[in-house]
C-alpha cells in the first residue's frame, strides 16, 4: 500500500507514529532493544545507571579562549558558513551525542544525531518547549521596545506562558485548512505577477538574472503581505522607483536577511553595547512595527463597515482582529509572520527551484503531474487540485531531506534528561541537526540517492524524526500550511508552462542563515 505524504509529515503525530515501520525487516531496531517508549518518563534507574555529562564526548575547550574561538569566522577552525560540514564533522570525529562547550557567554550545545532519542524528546517537551533562537529579536522585543510588546510579544523569540498565550491566540486560525484554502486565488495572483515579471526578465538566452533570488524574496515578500498584512505590498511591479514604500519594504527585508545573521553568528557585540550595526536593526525593526500597525489599523478600518455574515467571509487577519478585539494582537502576529516567513521560504525555493533544474528527470514528471491535474492552463488553480499533486510535493519533501533549509533545529532542556545514556543537566541547548541525520543511512535507505518516491511508495528505511523541514509539536512552523501553499502554487504555475535548465558553474550550498544554494541563480527557463 501507497503510504501518504500527509501521513508522514510532521503535521500528523499520531498517525506518523503509526506509519514510522514501513519496511519489513526493522530498520530501526535499537529502539525495540531498549524498549524505551518515546512518551515515557525516565526513571530514577536511568539517571542512576547514566554517564556523567562530563564523560559526553567533544571538542575540548582551550583555557580561557574555551570553544568560541572555534565558531569565529576566518580565525577559527569552523567557519560558519561551514556549518553544515561541521555538524557532520562532529558526528564523525565523536559520534551519535557531542557536546561543545566552554561558549563563552551562552549555555553548551549538545548535538544529538539518533532520530529515536530526538524522537523521545519531542514526544515528551510539554506544553511550553523552549526554543533558543534570535537573541536580536529577544533583546529588541524584551528591552528595546518593551513599551510596545508589553505582557504577550508574539511567538518569536518568546518563551513560557508568554509564548503558549499568544500561540493559542493565533494558532487556530493561522492553522485550520480552510482559512489556508481561502489564499489559493491571493497566491495564485501573487505568483502570476511574478512568473511574468521573470518571463520580461530573461536574456537573449532565457536566463534569468544574477540577482533572482533576490526576485524570490521580492515574490515571498508580496505572499506574506497578502496574508499577514490584508494588502497587496507593490513589491513585484515593474516600475519600482527608489525611496517608494515597496523598494522600503524590500531593502529592509533584504537588511534583516543579511545583517541577522551577522549581528547572530559574527558580531555579537551588541549584546554589551549598542554597535552601529544593532543600532541599525532597531531601527530596521522599528520600520516594520510601523508599517504592520500602518496595515493593521486600516484593515480595522474596512472591517468596521464590511458585512459579515459568517466567519467564512473573513481574512486571517480579520478573524484574529474580530476575536482578539485588541489590534496589537494583529499586529505582533503579522510582524512575527513576516520576520520569519520571507527568506525559510525565499531560501527553500531557491534550492526546489535550483533542484529541480538540475534534475530533468523528475521535473518532468512533475510537470506531467502538473499537466495531468491542470490540463487547462486558464483554469484557476484550486486547493483540491494541489492536493493532488503527490510527486510535485513528494520532491519538495526530498529537497528538504537532503538540503535540509533550516539546517537544524533546537530545545534548551528545562528538565535533567537522560540522552544517548549520559545524564545532561537542565539548560543545556539541545541541537537536532536535521541536514545530518536526514542523510544518514542508519535512519534512511539510500539517503544519498535523490528519491521523492521515497515519500509516496513506503519501501525502505525512512525514520520520520529524521527530517523535520518544520519542527515538531506545540512549537511546530506556525506558518507551514502556508509555506506548502506558496511552493506548491509556484511550482504548478511555472511547471505548467515552462522547463528550468542550468548552464552555469554548479553551486555549491553554504550557511547564511539558511542552508541554500551560494551565488547568481541564473536559472534557464524555456516555453515548453
Ligand atoms: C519552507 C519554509 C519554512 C521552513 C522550512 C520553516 C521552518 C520552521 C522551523 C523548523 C520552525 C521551528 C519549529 C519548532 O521549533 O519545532 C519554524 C517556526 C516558525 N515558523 Fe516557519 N518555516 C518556513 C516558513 C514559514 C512561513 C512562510 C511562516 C509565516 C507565514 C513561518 C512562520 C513561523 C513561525 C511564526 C514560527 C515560530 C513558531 C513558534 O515558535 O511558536 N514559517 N519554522
Amino acid at each position: 500500500m501507497g503510504r501518504s505524504l500527509r501521513a508522514l509529515s510532521a503535521y500528523a503525530p499520531t498517525a506518523l507514529k503509526n506509519a514510522r515501520y514501513s519496511s519489513s525487516g526493522c530498520p530501526f531496531s535499537k529502539r525495540q532493544q531498549s524498549q524505551i517508549a518515546p512518551t515515557a518518563e525516565v526513571s530514577e534507574e536511568i539517571f542512576a545507571n547514566a554517564k556523567p555529562y562530563s564523560e559526553v564526548p567533544g571538542p575540548k575547550p582551550i583555557p580561557i579562549l574555551g570553544n568560541t574561538w572555534r565558531m569565529v569566522p576566518v580565525i577559527g577552525q569552523f567557519d560558519i558558513s561551514e556549518f553544515a560540514k561541521v555538524t557532520k564533522l562532529f558526528l564523525d570525529r565523536y559520534g551519535r551525542i557531542v557536546r561543545l562547550g566552554g561558549l563563552i557567554g551562552r549555555p553548551d550545545l549538545l548535538f544529538v544525531y539518533d532520530a529515536d532519542e530526538i524522537e523521545r524528546m519531542y514526544r515528551r517537551e510539554g506544553p511550553t518547549p523552549f526554543r533558543p533562537a534570535m537573541p536580536c529579536l529577544v533583546k529588541y522585543k524584551s528591552e528595546v521596545r518593551k513599551d510596545f510588546f508589553g505582557e504577550l510579544p508574539g511567538v518569536v523569540g518568546v518563551h513560557g506562558e508568554q509564548w503558549r498565550k499568544f500561540r493559542s491566540k493565533v494558532q487556530r486560525p493561522i492553522l485550520q485548512p480552510q482559512t489556508v484554502k481561502k489564499y489559493v486565488a491571493p497566491i495564485e495572483m501573487v505568483t502570476e505577477d511574478f512568473i511574468k515579471y521573470m518571463e520580461g526578465a530573461r536574456d537573449e538566452n532565457g536566463d534569468l538574472p544574477h540577482e533572482f533570488d533576490n526576485d524570490i524574496h521580492r515574490w515571498s515578500l508580496e505572499c506574506i503581505g497578502r496574508v499577514a498584512l490584508d494588502v497587496r505590498l507593490g513589491c513585484l511591479s515593474p516600475d519600482i522607483t527608489t525611496n517608494s514604500e515597496p523598494q522600503r519594504i524590500i531593502d529592509a527585508a533584504k537588511y534583516a536577511l543579511r545583517n541577522v545573521a551577522v549581528l547572530e553568528l559574527k558580531a555579537p557585540y551588541w549584546r554589551y553595547f549598542p554597535t552601529p550595526l544593532w543600532t541599525k536593526y532597531v531601527n530596521n525593526m522599528n520600520f516594520f512595527v510601523e508599517l504592520c500597525s500602518r496595515y493593521i489599523n486600516e484593515a480595522l478600518e474596512r472591517l468596521k463597515t464590511k458585512k459579515v455574515t459568517s466567519e467564512n467571509d473573513l481574512s486571517l487577519l480579520e478573524r484574529v482582529l474580530k476575536s482578539e478585539g485588541d489590534p496589537k494582537i494583529a499586529t505582533i502576529m503579522a510582524l512575527d509572520l513576516i520576520l520569519v516567513g520571507i527568506d525559510t521560504i525565499s531560501m527553500a525555493v531557491c534550492s526546489i527551484l535550483y533542484q529541480a533544474a538540475l534534475r530533468t528527470k523528475q521535473q518532468e514528471k512533475m510537470a506531467e503531474e502538473i499537466r495531468t491535474v491542470l490540463p487547462d492552463p486558464s483554469k484557476p488553480l484550486t486547493y483540491a487540485d494541489l492536493d493532488k499533486l503527490h510527486y510535485t510535493k513528494a520532491f519538495v519533501r526530498e529537497v528538504f531531506r537532503m538540503y535540509s533549509t533550516v539546517i537544524g533545529n533546537g530545545r534548551t532542556l528545562q528538565e535533567d534528561d537522560v540522552i544517548c545514556g549520559y545524564h545532561i543537566p537542565k539548560g543545556v541547548q539541545v541541537v537536532f541537526p536535521t541536514i545530518v541525520t536526514g542523510n544518514m543511512d542508519q535512519f534512511v535507505s539510500d539517503p544519498e540517492e535523490f528519491k521523492p518516491e521515497r515519500w509516496l511508495e513506503g519501501s525502505g528505511k525512512l525514520h520520520p524524526f529524521a527530517s523535520l523541514p518544520y519542527g515538531f509539536g506545540a512549537r511546530i512552523c506556525l506558518g507551514r500550511r502556508f509555506a506548502d501553499l506558496e511552493i506548491q502554487v509556484l511550482l504548478a504555475k511555472l511547471l505548467r508552462r515552462y522547463r528550468l535548465e542550468y548552464h552555469h558553474e554548479p553551486l555549491e550550498y553554504a550557511v547564511t542563515f539558511m542552508y541554500a544554494p551560494d551565488g547568481p541563480l541564473r536559472l534557464r527557463m524555456i516555453e515548453r
